[in-house]
């Protein structure tokens, strides 16, 4: 496999309000999408830009927020209260080769290859076969796609 673009960084928060204000009057963000509720998933998101070269979008902030009683980051909150750094995500042009050549590696793959927030299949591998980062994997959204 080769690694693809880093599409987010997921941000986990106890509160997207607080989080959406802080980027906006703190590091002065000047795009931030309107947040919305992704049960599937179980989180709330809000998706923050960061500029990339010549006018395009760059990696985007991902702002997440506990959904729902079975919520996967409700853990990560117990333990860092305040919120934080959460996740990595890479594109990739095959999501099922992907997911193939992470579990021949004998990583821990989380759960099923799902729809994520951007529309395309996404899949998690754990964090302690990954050097201690939560990797998510998505495959690319195609030219023109809602990003
Ligand atoms: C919006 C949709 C989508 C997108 O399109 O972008 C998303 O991003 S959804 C984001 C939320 N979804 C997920 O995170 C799904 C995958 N995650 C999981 O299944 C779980 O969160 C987890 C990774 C299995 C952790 O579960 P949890 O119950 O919180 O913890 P454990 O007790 O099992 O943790 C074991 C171990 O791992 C450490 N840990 C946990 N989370 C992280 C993390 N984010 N980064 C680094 N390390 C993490 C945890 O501290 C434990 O360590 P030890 O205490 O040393 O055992
Ligand atoms: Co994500």
């Amino acid at each position: 496999m080769k690694l693809g673009r880093l599409n987010h960084i997921g941000v986990a928060t106890p509160s997207l309000e607080a989080s959406i204000a802080y980027y906006r009057d703190v590091m002065g963000a000047t795009k931030i999408h309107e947040p919305f509720d992704m049960p599937s998933n179980g989180v709330k998101v809000c998706f923050v830009d960061t500029p990339g070269e010549n006018g395009t979008a760059g990696t985007q902030i991902e702002l997440i927020e506990p959904l729902g009683a079975d919520s996967p980051i409700h853990g990560f909150i117990a333990k860092n209260p305040a919120g934080g750094q959460h996740h990595m995500c890479y594109e990739v042009p095959d999501i099922h080769e992907a997911r193939t050549w992470f579990e021949g590696l004998g990583k821990k793959v989380l759960g099923d290859t799902r729809i994520g927030a951007h529309g395309t299949l996404i899949f998690f591998v754990h964090p302690k076969d990954m050097n201690g980062v939560l990797t998510e994997i998505m495959e690319t959204p195609k030219e023109g796609a809602a990003h």
